[in-house]
């Protein structure tokens, strides 16, 4: 059988993904996609020039199966999956969550399961795609794993009790950046800017902000020491920030975040 993966719920972040591979030079003919909706399908066939299929092919034919569907979805997936996927399957869960114990509990005995969270920036190369081994999944699955989601960028081994709060703060961390965009674009705003200007003012303090916290190796703090000029504005606006308690908020945030990653796993 050639190598094939089969990215199963093609929506979002299945899309990402197969664009990525495409992208960093996997043919076409080497991947597959499930989707509910006919229009989706032809949609991702003009896209991507890949083959869209129903479970039961993508299980026959596929070496590698990626589950990207909501993890509401995902009881009812793994019973269409579970009479065809033998347990040589590589299954790779992307959903918030959904735990190895419940993927395994509901496919072949032995199958290997990875879990993955990966996050949106996977559209432009910069994902980081958190990864942790099931019980039978071995180094040799958690590298093809990486392989795979290198493709989008970045990836980082945890440990699977640290899913959760991977996925607050990765998985759905940049729509905290997003989120703060928007926010400081209000501020421009109020403060009689065009919002355009504002917009593009933002995105490039977003962007210059982000390359020195990843390419200088300087702690957040000492960057923002150097911004912080005594009695000058960015003083004047932290102490509102420390007023009006940002950092408390978005540790509460990030902590319901990781809480609701808990409780889609289902009743334990
Ligand atoms: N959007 C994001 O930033 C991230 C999402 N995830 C996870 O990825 C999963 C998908 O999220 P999105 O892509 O945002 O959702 P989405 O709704 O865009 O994609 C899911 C797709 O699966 C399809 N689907 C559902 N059941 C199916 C079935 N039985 N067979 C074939 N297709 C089926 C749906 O029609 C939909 O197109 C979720 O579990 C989420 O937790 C993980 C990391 C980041
Ligand atoms: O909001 C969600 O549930 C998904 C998982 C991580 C990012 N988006």
């Amino acid at each position: 059988m050639t190598h094939k993966i089969a990215v199963l719920g093609a929506g979002k972040i299945g899309e990402a993904l197969l664009g990525g591979l495409l992208r960093s030079g996997r043919p076409p003919a080497t991947l597959l996609a499930t989707v509910r909706r006919p229009e989706r399908a032809a949609a991702l066939r003009e896209r991507h020039g890949i083959e869209v299929v129903d479970t039961a092919e993508a299980a026959k034919t596929a070496d590698t199966l990626i589950l990207a569907v909501k993890p509401q979805d995902m009881g009812a997936l793994l019973d269409e999956l579970a009479p065809h996927a033998t347990a040589d399957r590589l299954v790779i869960s992307a959903a918030a969550g959904i735990t190895t114990a419940f993927v395994e509990s509901r496919l072949s005995e032995g199958t290997a399961v990875v879990r993955v969270m990966p996050n949106t920036p996977a559209l432009v190369d910069e994902a980081m795609s958190v990864i942790s081994a099931g019980r039978h999944a071995t180094d040799a699955d958690l590298a093809h794993a990486e392989e795979i989601f290198g493709g989008v960028g970045r990836t980082m081994r945890l440990p699977e009790s640290q899913q959760d709060a991977a996925t607050a703060l990765s998985g759905s961390g940049p729509a905290y950046f997003y989120y703060l965009v928007e926010a400081m674009t209000d501020a421009g705003i109020l403060l009689g800017l065009p919002r355009d200007k504002a917009h593009e003012l933002i995105v490039q303090a977003a962007i210059g902000a982000s390359v020195m916290l990843r390419d200088s190796g300087e702690h957040p703090v000492t960057l923002r020491e150097a911004v912080t000029s005594p009695g000058g504005t960015t003083i004047s606006a932290i102490r509102e920030l420390e007023n009006h308690g940002v950092r408390a908020a978005l540790i509460a945030a990030i902590e319901a975040a990781r809480d609701r990653s808990r409780a889609l796993a289902g009743p334990a």
